[in-house]
């Protein structure tokens, strides 16, 4: 029995909420690390078209001995690849790579303001959702206004938006819009990345409290917080480390104190000016 909650999504289906992130794990480490994640215990994968490293997430799939109906694997769509015909042409070669008949989550990777094509691109998810190549289908980097327009013209709600959230970059206007629309919120870097963030006063403070790391405070915040997280990392100790986030329960004060790290800083590119 695996330790990791499940959360439900709106069209019923449960993601486990600790996963794994393989963006920058270079294709030649990669399925020796998720290898390790999976030993580690963890069985969802946060991979995309643009990391480059599917093929070897699918050839430590082939190897874990796993079985499919135990994971949970989410891709994206490359933003070369929007509109109605190529996206869903995109998860074709996705799936080959990953070796998978279908993924559990597809995202549209990013809404990009320049080409104004989102609206198609979801209606070609429909269309793979109904051909029965993705259980469940996302998006991420969107803002309010791009889920409204998605909201208004096509039929089916995001089951999830992937955006960049941290302490640093708390996103309380988008994770209350996820609220009243039964989306479910991803958090990407949730520790910031590592670096810088994770010295913070507030967080070794509170980490000593626990016994625990300031990685892992984070990450337990966001699980409180009900969002879901996939923590990168290249070194086995912190793939167990930042596994290791079930055993005990932040305060009210700790949340409220994490809560008060709010800078609206963000790490990657702006939503509504990434064009690329
Ligand atoms: N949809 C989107 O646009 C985006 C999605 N993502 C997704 O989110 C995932 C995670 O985000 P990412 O940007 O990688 O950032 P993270 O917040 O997961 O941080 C990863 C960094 O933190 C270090 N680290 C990991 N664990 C610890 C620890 N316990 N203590 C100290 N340092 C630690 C890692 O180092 P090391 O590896 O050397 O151990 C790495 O440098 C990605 O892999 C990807 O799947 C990310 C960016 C954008
Ligand atoms: O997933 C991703 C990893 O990080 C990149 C740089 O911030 C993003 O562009 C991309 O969306």
């Amino acid at each position: 029995m695996s330790d990791v909650p499940g959360i439900e999504l709106n069209n019923g289906t449960v993601i486990p909420q600790l996963g794994f992130g393989v963006f920058q794990i270079d294709p030649s480490d990669t399925a020796e690390t998720v290898l390790t994640a999976f030993e580690a215990g963890y069985r969802h994968i946060d991979t995309a078209q643009m990391y480059g490293n599917e093929a070897e997430v699918g050839e430590a799939i082939a190897k874990s001995g796993l079985g499919r109906d135990e994971l949970w694997i989410t891709t994206k769509c490359n933003n070369s690849n929007h509109g109605y015909d190529d996206a869903q042409r995109a998860l074709d070669e996705s799936l080959q790579k990953l070796g998978l008949d279908a993924v559990d989550l597809y995202l549209i990777h990013w809404p990009l303001p320049g080409k104004d094509l989102y609206v198609d691109t979801w209606k070609g998810f429909e269309k793979a959702h109904q051909d029965g190549k993705t259980r469940t289908i996302g998006v991420s980097n969107f803002q309010p206004h791009h889920l409204d327009k998605l909201l208004e013209e096509t039929e089916t709600v995001p089951a999830i938006n992937q955006i960049e959230l941290h302490p640093h970059m708390q996103q309380a206007g988008l994770r209350s819009y996820h609220e009243r629309h039964g989306i479910r919120t991803e958090a990407w870097s949730p520790i910031g990345q590592g670096k810088g963030l994770l010295d913070a006063p507030e967080l070794v403070e509170i980490a000593q409290a626990h016994g625990k790391s300031a990685a892992q405070v984070v990450l337990r915040w966001h699980v409180q917080l009900g969002n879901i997280i996939f923590p990168k990392s290249v070194t086995p100790d912190r793939i167990r480390e930042n596994k290791d986030i079930f055993d005990f329960e932040l305060t009210h004060e700790d949340m409220q104190k994490i809560d008060g790290m709010e800078k609206a800083e963000r790490l990657g590119p702006d939503p509504d000016t990434f064009a690329r």
